[in-house]
Parts: C-alpha cells; structure tokens; sequence
C-alpha cells in the first residue's frame, strides 16, 4: 500500500488528503488544530460525492486515513509527504527540519506554497534535494493542476518520481523550466485579482458584476483553451499574427493598473467583504463548494466528452484505472462463461435529476459504454473503426427496475444473446452492489461506414463474438429478455 503524509491539513492539506485517499493510497495526517479531523472530514465529504463520478472509471478501493500526535509520526513509512502549512517561510523551513529529522531520505517532500521558490525552501537543509513545489488549485481533489518547481538540487529520479506519482492520482504535472516567485498560474491570478481591487475601489464595478464579467464569458473559455489558443482563434483566418497586430496597440494603452497595488485600507477590505457578502452572503461556505464541484465536474465531464483540456487528461487517467477495474481491451484474461463486465464505475453528479436520482437517460449512456467495451474486446477498437467498420444500433429496450444515485457504483455485465454475421444481439445488467437496478437488451448491426451500409464484420471479429455467443448459450436465459412495453394492441 503507498502511504502519503500530509503536513497541515486545511483547506489544502484536506484536499490533498482526499486526492490521495481516493486514489487508494494511505494517508497520515498530521495538523496541530485540535478541528482539524472535523474540517478535513468536510473536505473529504465533498470529495468523495464528487471525484468519484468525474471520470468513467471506479476509482481504486480507498486507503485508511489516519490522525497523528507528532510529524514524526506522520511521516513514518510514507514515500509522499505533502507540506500545506500557512503561507510563511520561516514555519515552512522550521517544519521541513522536523520532517526531515524522521521521514525517509527517498521521500518525496512537495510543498503546496503559493509563492515561494523552491530554492527558498530547500536553504540550510542536509538533504535539499528531496524537496520541491508542488502547487495545486482549490479543490485539489478536483482540479488536475500541479505546478511542479525544482532546483538544480533535485535530482531527476526525484523530479521524474515526483511526475509519477502527480500523474499517478490523476493530476497533471507542469514542470516549469526555471523558478519564479508565485510560479506561473498565481502570477495570472495575482495580476486579474489586483485589477479588480483597483475597480472596485475605483467604484467601476462591484464584487458580483466583475464576477460576472469573468463567468459569462472570458473565464468560460479560459477553461477549455487557455489563453494563446483562445486569442489565436480570436484573430480569425489570419491567426496570432493578426491577432497581436490588431491589439498590440493596447499595450501602450491604459488598459491595465498592473504595477500600481491600491493600498488595502480598512475601507477598501470592508467594501470588498461587504459586497461579497451581498453577493454570496446568503449561501455558507460548504453550500457555495458543493456549488462550486458539481459545476466543476459538469464542466470537465464535458470537456472529456470532446476529449479536450482537462476533460482529456481525466480521459487518459481513466486508461490508468481500467485494469484494476476488471475491464478488459480484448480477450485475453475474459471469462467468456459468464456474462462479461463492461462497466465499473460510479454514477457521477451530471447524471442526476429532480427527482433525486440517476436520470432515465443515463441508464442507456452506461449502456452505449458497456456496449463500447465489448466492442473494444472483440477487436472493434478505435483502429478497426478508423479503417471503416463498426456498429450501429438498431433497437434498444431499457427496463428501470431500481434506483441508483449520485456515488453509487455501478457495474454492467453484458451477455451476447446472438453473435455473428452482421448482428450483436447484447443484454446488459447493472448493479448497485448485489442489486439489479436495471436491464438494457440492444440489437447492433455491422456497418461499412464508407458505404453506411450493413456488412460483414472482419473474421477476427466474427470469430471473437461467436466464441463469446456459443459460451454465452449456456447460460439460463435471462429473465425479461425479448420484453416490449406494455400490450400489443
Ligand atoms: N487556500 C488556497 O487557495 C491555496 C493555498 N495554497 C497554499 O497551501 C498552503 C496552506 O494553505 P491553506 O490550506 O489555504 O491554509 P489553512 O490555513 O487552511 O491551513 C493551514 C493548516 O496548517 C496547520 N498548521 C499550522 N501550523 C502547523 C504546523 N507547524 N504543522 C502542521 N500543520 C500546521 C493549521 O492548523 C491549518 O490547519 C499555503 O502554503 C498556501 O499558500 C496553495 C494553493 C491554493
Ligand atoms: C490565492 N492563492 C494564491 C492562494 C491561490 C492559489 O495558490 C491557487 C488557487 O487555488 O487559486
């Protein structure tokens, strides 16, 4: 099992704690804050409603957690240690001595801190070289975003295992070419936030409206392309070139009080508080989170629908998890006397309606995944499509036998009922558990996609979807096979 310490456990540390916890590792806290087993439980509540679901994958059985007196004892056996003390250097570098006194000199020591440069962190230490940045986004158990900052002093085994391990919880490792301070996102960050002071004490605009500004639209596509390709689309036919001849003018404009920092009066910090307290004032802090992850896992999971931004990278992780899962990519190691698992994952936050539970579409959306997997297992993966053949459904029956809801686990389990010529006859059966919540009966036929016409598939095929459809003929006929709804009239 691999162990992960996390030294100061607010709202960082919790995240971290759940990233790592949810992705099956052991995880030893260490926080003095006689609250801090009651917040980083908060934080882990959100994180195990919402992480589970974003990908479409189950996630590996969770680790243990637990609380610890000392940072000695924290740090014991743990091949991770993740620093998320407050924001000053010298309690950073006072607490690194404690945890280098007693933690293993192969460990990985990240720290969270938003600004200050690795080099900063690693002077005076024996072994400087065993620390690095590793800056996450709020919430680290959702977002994938991990600024990794080194020195000369970090060898590249530490450097690439510290990519490893980012990369191994489903985040992304952006190693930056040269320190800096507030590294590279915070410097963005820090600059649209100084701007905004400077238009609301300027009376310009209020907290909601430059919120507003950002939400309804440039922050929207931030999200999915960044900035350069943003802008690079922005100069139409004629691209960046255009782009920066057009609004290079700017630079010389007053489009921006960048360097110039409005002084953080009283008056300035209560007219900031007190308009977001307007704002925001009548939701608590945990409701405005929750608000805050479905929306995230929303949005992400429509990026992985596109394949793009961070919705891809989740996509990619999902590859990571499918064979722990039990999900197969052909036939090797398939157990063809039994129905064949085509789904193993959780039911995710988007797929949720009014009345509290997973919305009747969704049940076919597993089941077009499930169908997707079995395809994949009798070699009609991504390459054969690309070369014209595949499938295309011709009938569907869904039958909703039970309920399943937000973070339940779901597994499909597929029989071929008939396989070989042009047709896949399937019958799909999903679990809570030991619940059969649903069954899906699906009629496929093989299609020529050049021509859109029904063909044969290739013989490797065939001959894989037999072999499973005479296995498949042993077993009991399932029960609600070939049912309509209702009565003929
Ligand atoms: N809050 C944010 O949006 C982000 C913060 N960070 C960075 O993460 C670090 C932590 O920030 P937050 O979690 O926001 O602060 P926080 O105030 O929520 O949590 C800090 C925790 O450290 C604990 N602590 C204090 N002294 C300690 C010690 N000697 N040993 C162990 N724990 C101790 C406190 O009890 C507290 O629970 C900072 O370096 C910050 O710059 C990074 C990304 C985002
Ligand atoms: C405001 N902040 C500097 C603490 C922000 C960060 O470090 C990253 C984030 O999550 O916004």
């Amino acid at each position: 099992m691999k162990t992960a310490a996390i030294i100061g456990g607010g709202v960082i540390g919790g995240g971290w704690a759940a990233r790592f916890l949810l992705n099956g590792w052991d995880v030893r806290v260490f926080d003095p804050d006689p609250e801090a087993e009651r917040k980083i439980g908060e934080v882990l509540g959100n994180a195990r409603r919402s992480l589970p679901g974003l990908g479409n994958v189950a996630l590996p059985p969770e680790g243990t957690l637990t609380f610890h007196g000392t940072v000695a004892e924290a740090v014991t056996g743990a091949e991770w240690i993740q620093e998320s003390v407050p924001e000053r250097l010298d309690m950073k570098q006072r607490v690194y001595g404690e945890i280098q006194a007693h933690c293993a000199p192969d460990a990985v020591i990240g720290s969270s801190t938003s600004g200050f440069k690795p080099s900063e962190l690693q002077a005076g230490r024996d072994n400087p070289g065993q620390i690095v940045v590793t800056h996450p986004f709020n919430p680290v158990y959702l977002l994938p975003l991990i600024e990794l900052v080194t020195t000369p002093a970090n060898t590249q085994g530490v450097i690439d295992r510290a990519k490893e391990i980012i990369s191994s919880v489903g985040m992304y490792p952006l190693h930056l070419k040269k320190e800096i301070d507030a590294h590279v996102a915070d410097r963005f960050l820090e600059a649209v936030w100084r701007e905004a002071l400077w238009l609301v004490k300027d009376g310009i605009a209020t907290t909601e409206e430059i919120d507003n500004a950002i939400r309804y639209g440039f922050g929207i596509r931030w999200a999915q392309m960044g900035l350069f390709e943003t802008y690079r689309v922005a100069g139409g036919e004629a691209g960046m070139k255009h782009f920066m001849a057009q609004f290079g003018p700017a630079l010389k404009w007053p489009w921006t009080k960048l360097m110039d920092v409005p002084e953080f009066t009283d008056e300035l910090v209560d007219l900031i508080a007190g308009q977001s307290d307007d704002q925001s004032g009548h939701m608590s802090i945990r409701e405005l989170e929750r608000a805050r992850d479905d929306n995230l896992v929303g949005m992400m999971r429509a990026l992985g629908a596109n394949d793009f931004g961070a919705g891809a990278l989740q996509n990619a992780h999902d590859l990571t998890l499918e064979t722990e899962a039990g999900l197969s990519r052909g036939m090797d190691g398939v157990d063809v006397t039994q129905p064949i698992l085509t789904q193993s994952r959780v039911v995710p936050l988007d797929w949720t309606d009014y009345n509290g539970h997973m919305n009747e579409a969704r049940y076919l959306e597993a089941y077009s995944q499930a169908t997707d997997r079995l395809m994949i297992i009798i070699g009609c993966d991504a390459d054969y499509i690309a070369n014209g053949g595949s499938y295309f459904t011709a009938e569907s029956h869904v039958r909703y036998l039970d309920e399943a809801h937000a973070g339940d686990a779901i597994e499909v389990k597929t029989t071929v009922i008939q396989g070989g010529g042009k047709k896949m006859h399937l019958w799909h059966e999903m679990f809570v558990g030991d619940r059969l919540v649903s069954t899906g009966e699906t009629m496929l036929l093989h299609v020529d996609l050049k021509t859109r016409k029904t063909s044969a598939p290739a013989p490797h095929i065939e001959t894989n979807l037999v072999k499973i459809a005479e296995a498949h003929a042993a077993l009991d006929a399932p029960e609600g096979l070939g049912r309509g709804v209702g009565a003929p009239r």
